[in-house]
């Protein structure tokens, strides 16, 4: 199956973000600066432009959003426990069905990747699953053949289910060898692992840390400690990866915005003010298919790479979905992946089905490119309602300096 996303859609990279960490760094108790747009970026198609004018258009009424003043750990642990476990049959029929997927694929990919690094020069690999959430990567860690997991979340009830979902896949297992497991609660912003764990020696090879390390830019001080956390007890070589919301992104769509509002039907991103971004505490709320998340905040990317550099952390790559993405889907075997998740849609729909969108725009690229003819039909594509919400999202790997 070929596959397009939006092609026309090519995000650069501001003028802000390249100026670099170092620069950056010295606006710690700072702002961000506003990224600009340059005339290139306003006309493309695939930027938020058109949603957000509707979304101007339409009456003052913004999500409903939990009261930050009642804590905002304790806003986090009450949405992610109450969260339904929903089976595969009811996910199927979700809007977001797709996109779901192709997050889980990327999450996949980069996984895959850094486990293949560890495998060269150990067979017994240790991993950290900071913000497990209820354990949503144990079958990435089952196929990447690691030893040992410690899962951690701040939600108690996600860690329970977690537990669950890894003594059922044990149980399944038969003659395979799963690895071993821990599972501890825990605010990873405010308390130390490393004094909870059952071996107080434990070395991690790797710490995974996916859509979550977002949630600890409240305060430097969180933000700090969630590092330590992921970073402390790599072993020298050992691999900190993550997914996190790109904040240049945010902030662009954002200003490009005639509101303090963007997105689509799919998500949607509210920030309190627009033209000042502090360094920490800088919050908005982001609701995905209508359902409100608990406030994030912003992470300036060069301020992390900064801080990281306290725990002997070294940036490898930080990637946008859409470079990750075009860079593994030339792999054959990513590519069949890509496929069995089902983290592309059909385009054309196959008979007696439909588009997860209604709307004709949402697939006006794979159209096109079903015009040009050049390409094996169907398309595996992603609706641009999707395709805006997953494309803000950046991927990043640190490793640890001996
Ligand atoms: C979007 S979910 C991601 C879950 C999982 N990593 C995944 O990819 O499926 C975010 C997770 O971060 C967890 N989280 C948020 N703040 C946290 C904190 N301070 N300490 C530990 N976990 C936290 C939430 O409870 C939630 O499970």
């Amino acid at each position: 199956m070929d596959h397009v996303l939006n092609p026309e859609e090519k995000v650069s990279q501001t003028n802000s973000e390249s100026g670099g960490a170092d620069g950056a760094f010295q606006h710690v108790k700072g702002e961000h600066s506003s990224p600009k747009l340059s005339a290139s970026e306003k006309s493309l198609p695939g930027n938020t432009k058109s949603p957000l004018k509707r979304k101007a258009a339409e009456p003052d009424s913004p999500p409903k959003r939990p009261r930050l003043e009642e804590g905002h750990g304790s806003l986090v642990v009450t949405h992610y426990n109450e969260l339904p476990e929903t089976g595969l049959e009811i996910r199927s029929q979700s809007r977001i069905f797709h996109l779901r997927n192709f997050n889980n694929w990327m999450k996949s990919a980069l996984i895959g990747e850094f486990v293949e690094k560890v495998q060269q020069r150990t067979r017994n690999i240790t991993v950290l699953d900071l913000g497990c959430g209820k354990g949503g990567d144990l079958l990435k860690w089952r196929k990447g053949g690691i030893s040992k997991l410690v899962c951690t979340d701040i939600a108690d009830v996600s860690v329970k289910q977690c537990e669950q979902r890894y003594k059922d896949m044990k149980r399944k297992s038969r003659n395979e060898r799963i690895f071993e497991a821990e599972f501890l609660t825990s605010d990873s912003t405010k308390e130390l692992l490393s004094e909870k764990y059952i071996d107080p020696e434990i070395k991690f090879d790797i710490c995974s840390c996916q859509f979550v390390y977002h949630y600890s830019f409240e305060t430097y001080e969180q933000a700090d400690t969630m590092l330590r956390n992921a970073c402390e007890r790599l072993c020298p070589g050992g691999f900190f990866i993550g997914t996190t919301p790109d904040g240049f992104e945010l902030v662009k769509r954002l200003e490009a915005s005639d509101t303090n509002s963007f997105g689509n039907d799919v998500y949607t991103v509210t920030f309190e003010k627009k033209g000042k971004y502090p360094l920490f505490g800088c919050k908005y709320d982001f609701s995905l298919e209508e359902v409100v998340n608990v406030p994030e905040f912003l992470v300036y990317f060069p301020v992390l790479v900064e801080m990281a550099k306290k725990y002997q952390m070294k940036l490898i790559y930080k990637k946008t979905f859409r470079e990750f993405f075009e860079e593994k889907v030339k792999n054959d075997e990513q590519k069949m992946l890509l496929k069995r998740m089902k983290a592309l849609e059909s385009y054309p729909a196959a008979p007696n089905t439909k588009l997860v969108s209604g709307r004709t725009e949402d697939y006006e690229h794979a159209q096109k490119m079903v015009e040009n003819g050049q390409i094996k039909l169907p398309l595996g594509t992603l609706s641009k309602s999707e395709w805006d919400a997953t494309s803000i999202y950046l991927l990043f790997a640190f490793e640890k300096q001996a």
